[in-house]
């Protein structure tokens, strides 16, 4: 008989590893059962403190296209438009989830940037996650809930692109050369879109930061 432990280790299945050169990108479709997708997905839309931020572009003022919240370890100092921004303590849920993409990239997150696209009009511009403070190859794992969008993604030289869409309860991990080489992004789309929340794990290092 197969023991419960086992199972349990196994139910989130293997990963798929994109198949793609200068990076390392892994892909867990089912790293949540849906019912417990669903739960974190209500939980987190209705209790986490979902702010629209501004950037300066040309030197105005302009909001982001979606919400955002910024949860972590105190130490984790986080660098935005200029502006230093101390994580709000870690939630339940937001921990548990921690602990589950730990374990599943055999790695430590001290912090995690949620995203939540309210409709088909919210998006993420192309970028890649190199800040500083990330170090030189950063893990990080990206936890999506809610609406399936398309995650782009485009090498910097070749232009080579792909296209995977994000589904409720999986699990994406960039690692390797991943953010020296790709940019990534989520596209706006005029198709009818239920709000989606995307959780990216990061481990961030303030000394790192010049
Ligand atoms: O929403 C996503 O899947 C991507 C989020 C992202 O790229 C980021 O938070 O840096
Ligand atoms: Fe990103």
């Amino acid at each position: 008989m197969q023991q419960a432990s086992l199972f349990s280790s196994l139910s989130a299945g293997e990963a798929q590893i994109l198949p793609l050169p200068d990076g390392d990108f892994r892909h867990f479709q089912h790293f949540l059962s849906n019912q417990e997708a669903d739960a974190y997905y209500q939980q987190l839309l209705a209790s986490l403190a979902w702010r629209q931020d501004d950037i300066k572009m040309y030197g105005k003022q302009v909001k982001i296209p979606r919400l955002q919240a910024w949860y972590g370890d105190e130490d984790a100092l986080y660098q935005y438009s200029g502006l230093n921004l101390s994580p709000l303590p870690w939630t339940e849920a937001l921990y548990e989830l921690k602990v589950r993409c730990e374990k599943a990239c055999k790695t430590q997150f001290n912090s995690v940037l949620a995203n939540c696209y309210r409709d088909g009009r919210d998006s993420m511009a192309w970028h890649s996650d190199d800040e500083a403070e990330l170090g030189e190859r950063p893990v990080i794992a990206s936890v999506s809930l809610g609406q399936v969008r398309n995650f782009d993604l485009k090498h910097r030289t070749s232009g080579q692109r792909h296209r995977l869409p994000l589904e409720h309860g999986s699990l994406l991990v960039m690692g390797g050369n991943s953010q020296t080489h790709w940019l990534h992004s989520v596209a706006k789309t005029t198709k009818a879109m239920a709000p989606r929340i995307n959780l990216t794990f990061r481990l961030i290092t303030p000394s790192l930061r010049g």
